[in-house]
């Protein structure tokens, strides 16, 4: 168990070392439907085992589905049904995973006469779910709502799903157009499915992963995908591999920024399927030494950072803007990071918990709907503890659990204390042990 809150150990080396990553989130958690809707059994290799991955597998398992798993060694075993989901009635929880909310309410929809109710944390109940919910109404489901209109918990009642043109506003949330997708292929025609203005990283993901699941679309996530009906996934391999995950990467590709020397962040390479390896483009802006090893990306400090303001655009990779703005007073020069106003409906309204806990350490931070400014210095030897309150988010712990390690008071002794810290059970249960662990081989002499 973790100290609550959590005193984050300042560095008095520089980081030397290697760190491994869980699995991909995204990866894990659409590989588990792609896996589900097969005709066979599926072994995912290098999965995540964290809570939005537990909730998926339990939630398939509530549907029906035979879904084993190896925490030890991060494999997950799923037989599919090609197709078809096995209980018509079920009551399923998604806790504040939006993979799993949006994702198990289209899937749901296959089912030609199921009835299912659907509940999720205290957060994910005002997460945005209308765009997928108008458009599976469209498409023929019932919803109807406990309390709020068009959120959590509501009750649906689904009917199959036709073909024909599907569009979605997906301006809230990229994976309502994702979970579209992943179904279309079982709808009763072909299906063009478009969703104008969609944030195309993670669309890109799914239709790779598709096709990697063999099942043919062609398009564009800006121009829409034709999918034809008809059609089956199968891995063509019993055996599927996730990788890594490149926004937990982002954490410990930044500690040399904090901290000097240099990690090797093992199994990270740019040609992943995954958006968000694109923050090391960021860490390549800021001065910092990027190198493709054999084994992964070597990450280096630089001697000097550019001395002047920054502006970068986070639209597309915007899971790691936490990361970059976590350090960012102890860059010499102002820090813009824009593109995010989506980021206010995630676990928590990131923009605003970011600026909150920067504010409290000292910096000076300016926000607007979709960016905020964060300016150099502020980040002092003051003795007096700097408590950082997490808003049930893990990547506010994981930030300010990088930006706590560096020695502001040049003694060792902790400043910065981070609230919740289990919170990171969502994606990166084991976070603050591996930041220890490194912590303890950087420091051995
Ligand atoms: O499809 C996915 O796996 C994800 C899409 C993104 O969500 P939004 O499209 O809601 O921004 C991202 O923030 C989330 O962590 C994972
Ligand atoms: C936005 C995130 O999660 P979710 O899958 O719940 O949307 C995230 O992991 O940063």
């Amino acid at each position: 168990m973790l100290p609550d809150p959590y005193p984050v150990k300042p560095w008095r080396a520089p980081c030397r070392g290697s760190v491994s990553l869980p699995g991909s989130k995204s990866l894990t958690n659409r590989a588990l439907i792609l896996s589900a809707l097969t005709k066979g059994t599926v072994q995912l290799e290098g999965a995540l085992v964290s809570r939005d991955s537990r909730l998926l597998v339990q939630n398939l398992q509530a549907l029906g589905f035979e879904v084993s798993m190896d925490e030890a060694k991060r494999s997950m075993v799923i037989r599919g049904e090609g197709g078809s989901i096995p209980e018509s009635v079920a009551d399923l929880f998604v806790g504040n995973a939006g993979t799993a909310a949006r994702f198990l309410t289209a899937f749901v929809c296959l089912h030609p006469d199921g009835r299912y109710r659907f509940d999720g944390d205290e957060e994910m109940r005002k997460r945005p779910m209308e765009g997928l919910l108008d458009c599976l109404t469209r498409l023929g489901a019932r919803v109807a709502f406990e309390g709020e209109r068009n959120c959590f918990p509501f009750e649906i009642q689904t009917t199959g799903l036709p073909g024909g043109n599907w569009s979605v506003d997906a301006g809230a949330s990229s994976q309502m157009l994702s979970a579209l997708m992943m179904v279309a292929p079982f709808a009763s025609e072909n299906v063009f499915l478009s969703a104008p203005g969609v944030r195309p990283a993670f669309v890109q993901m799914t239709a790779d992963l598709m096709h990697q699941y063999g099942v043919n679309l062609s398009g564009t996530p800006s121009d829409g995908y034709s999918i034809p009906a008809g059609q089956s996934y199968s891995p063509g391999k019993s055996r599927f591999p996730i990788e890594p995950d490149a926004t937990a990467a982002s954490y410990f590709m930044t500690l040399p920024l904090v901290v000097g020397g240099s990690v090797l962040v093992r199994g990270m390479h740019s040609g992943l399927l995954q958006g968000d390896t694109a923050y090391a483009g960021v860490l390549r802006d800021l001065g910092m030494g990027i190198t493709e090893k054999e084994d992964g990306l070597l990450v280096e400090a630089p001697e000097v950072y550019t001395a002047e303001a920054r502006a970068f655009s986070f639209r597309t990779f915007s899971d790691t803007f936490l990361t970059l703005a976590a350090v960012a007073p102890l860059l010499p020069a102002p820090v813009t990071i824009s593109g995010i106003n989506h980021t206010r409906y995630q676990e928590t309204d990131r923009i605003h918990a970011m600026a909150e806990g920067l504010g409290r350490a000292g910096a000076q931070v300016s926000t607007d709907e979709g960016s905020i400014t964060v300016g150099p210095g502020g980040i002092s030897g003051s003795p007096k503890p700097v408590f950082i309150d997490s808003y049930k988010d893990h990547r506010v712990a994981m930030s300010f659990g990088i930006l706590g390690c560096r020695d502001v008071l040049g003694t060792g002794e902790p400043w910065l204390y981070v609230r919740d810290p289990a919170c990171c059970a969502k994606t990166f249960p084991a976070f603050f042990e591996e930041l220890e662990l490194l912590y303890r081989n950087s420091h051995d002499k």
